[in-house]
């Protein structure tokens, strides 16, 4: 959509004359005072300008303004690669320009700020921000004042803080109070707080729709607030994973720019109730394990996790069970095809068409989702039983600094399926081969003892347990596509995200034997699972894949050899 926000002058960069022209979707600006071969052009997109200024004015480290009547500044995003990191950095950029007349910058100013409006319609405008003090190294409070409130303020976005003193307390608010005129919710916090938010956000959705989540065969209703994530927390998995970076600027900036990456969801039930929401690792046997070991060493730090892991390898463990899943067109993809879910990834926007087909720009309005969603053909079950060491489902490649492709490297964000990696009980040094392969780029998956199936659908229950008894706990996922949804929520808006879990949990008690310690040498036969860092209740769960079912202020990974081709040079870096 070309517009009519057309503006051409020469400006002053320094003591250089540029011609800046202004076109529909780009400012740029050249030198012009050079030979044809030196000039240089600085290109912006304008749905990446951050801001703009009147006079010569400074945001970071700390606001400066000089109040000039013919300057004005410009703020945009700038882009740098850094080594540990998959994704792309995003700094402030700043170019201070000089008109010949007050008038030409008055025309400038406001031009810009139009065409910005006009070519970012998802910019939030105001946001509710929850901060876990404790997260992390407990640098929360600092970091989002010091780094992120003075750019949402440079792009005119009001944000309620609100600093957490409890846990829960962020999933509270979003399911109980007000929030008209909210845009987004921002986290900053780690993993943890993040699944705070994605439960209350998801909650919230259903309740004001009148959606039971007990039900797993229900279609969830997707969530109009956008997520943004600033990172304060020990592994910030699911920021890394969905944007290539753990960094508080870049994610700062994705939010203001108003990006929106779907992001798949796993619901996990047990019997006819929710117990959990999942986005990066629903997994049982080794990752259980280690969660519950590290749990009682709390006190080490992260380095609880290597301590926990060497034990629990070392314990040599394997878990008799048996999966059921709900296998995914192969035709669309497969987490062996080595593609990876990148920014713009064509898979996910396929899928999207999919699974919201009567909604004319389902990238945009998200209210626009409401009763459209589609209702796929269920498909064939397939039944797995052995022993194994363990079994995981994650609906994102779950990379994290440590493991830069993850556990699924072809895994995407937004495609409606899951990825479950069955792990056959094998050798103990063919498992260490296994593991080691999670910290570099080597196929993790060749491996005999190795299964890996895209899904829509996973259930698990332990070893002698009847498929009826099964069927009888779980429901067929079909049998409520047409009244699973009714009168679940009650009058008093009870929420789906906080389920029955007491009297679940009584219920479960009976069939979960006691978890041994490690040292008492008889291995348990019961291992337990891992729900993003949580420690699930029980044992025989059913997993829905909800595609889609949450947007984050985010784009996916960029492709770095991508955006290098676009040669984008940019003036100078107001950055941290
Ligand atoms: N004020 C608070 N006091 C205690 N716990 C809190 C508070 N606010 C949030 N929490 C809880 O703290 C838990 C951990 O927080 P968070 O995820 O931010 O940090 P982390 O555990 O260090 O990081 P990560 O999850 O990435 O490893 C969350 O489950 C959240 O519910």
């Amino acid at each position: 959509m070309e517009t009519d926000l057309r503006l051409e002058s020469s400006l002053w960069v320094g003591n250089k004359r540029y011609l800046a022209v202004l076109t529909g979707w780009h400012f740029k600006w050249t030198e012009t005072d050079k030979k044809n071969r030196d000039k240089k052009t600085v290109s912006v997109p304008v749905a990446e300008v951050v801001g703009v200024e009147e006079g010569r004015v400074e945001i970071l480290p700390r606001k400066s303004v000089e109040d000039t009547d013919k300057d004005f500044t410009v703020f945009y995003v700038k882009r740098s690669s850094t080594r540990n990191s998959y994704g792309l950095l995003w700094r402030l950029g700043r170019t201070q320009f000089s008109c010949p007349s007050r008038v030409l910058r008055d025309q400038w100013t406001k031009q810009l700020k139009t065409a910005v409006k006009t070519h970012s319609p998802l910019r939030p405008h105001r946001l509710l921000v929850f901060i876990n003090p404790y997260g992390g190294k407990k640098k929360g409070r600092q970091l989002y004042h010091s780094l992120v409130a003075p750019l949402f303020e440079l792009a005119d976005i009001s944000s309620h803080v609100i600093v957490t003193e409890r846990a829960n307390q962020a999933r509270d608010h979003l399911l109980k109070k007000d929030l008209t005129g909210f845009d987004g919710v921002v986290c900053v916090g780690g993993d943890g707080m993040f699944s705070e938010i994605l439960h209350g956000v998801i909650g919230r959705t259903q309740q004001e729709a009148g959606v039971c989540e007990n039900n797993p065969a229900v279609t969830l209703q997707p969530c109009p607030l956008h997520i943004g994530i600033i990172p304060a927390g020990s592994t910030d998995c699911v920021c890394y994973a969905t944007g290539g970076v753990i960094d508080p600027v870049t994610s700062a900036l994705h939010i203001i720019v108003g990006d929106s990456q779907p992001l798949d969801v796993c619901s996990v039930h047990y019997g006819s109730g929710l117990v959990r929401y999942s986005v990066s690792l629903v997994g049982y046997g080794f990752y259980g394990d280690v969660l519950s070991e590290s749990e009682k060493h709390r006190w080490m730090g992260p380095v609880r996790y290597d301590y926990s892991g060497t034990l629990v390898y070392l314990s040599n463990r394997s878990y008799a069970g048996t999966v059921h899943y709900l296998p995914a067109d192969p035709l669309l993809s497969s987490p062996r095809d080595k593609t990876r879910c990148l920014s713009g990834c064509g898979v996910c926007a396929r899928s999207t068409e999919r699974l919201f087909p009567n909604s004319s720009d389902s990238g945009s309005l998200y209210s626009s989702y409401s009763g459209q969603l589609s209702t796929e053909s269920e498909g064939e079950w397939v039944t797995v039983e052995g022993r194994f060491k363990c079994v995981s489902l994650t609906c994102m490649s779950s990379s994290c600094a440590r493991s830069p492709l993850g556990l699924s490297p072809s895994a995407h964000l937004a495609d409606g399926t899951g990825d479950l990696i069955l792990v056959w009980n094998t050798h103990p040094l063919s498992f260490l081969k296994f593991l080691h392969r999670h910290t570099n780029s080597q196929d993790r998956f060749d491996f005999p003892f190795v299964e890996v199936h895209r899904v829509k659908a996973v259930r698990f229950c332990l070893a002698g347990a009847t498929e009826e008894g099964e069927h009888e706990e779980f429901g067929s996922l079909s049998a409520a596509a047409d009244g699973g949804a009714s009168g679940c929520v009650d009058a008093g808006g009870r929420n789906g995200s906080q389920p029955h879990l007491e009297q679940m949990r009584n219920e479960e008690k009976t069939v979960t034997p006691f978890m041994c310690c490690l040292c008492c040498r008889k291995a348990p036969d019961v291992s337990v699972w891992n729900c993003d860092g949580e420690i699930l209740p029980f044992t025989n769960i059913s997993c829905k894949i909800h595609g889609q079912l949450v947007r984050l202020y985010a784009r996916g990974i960029e492709d770095i050899a991508s955006i290098r081709s676009c040669s984008q040079e940019t003036g100078d870096c107001c950055g941290t």
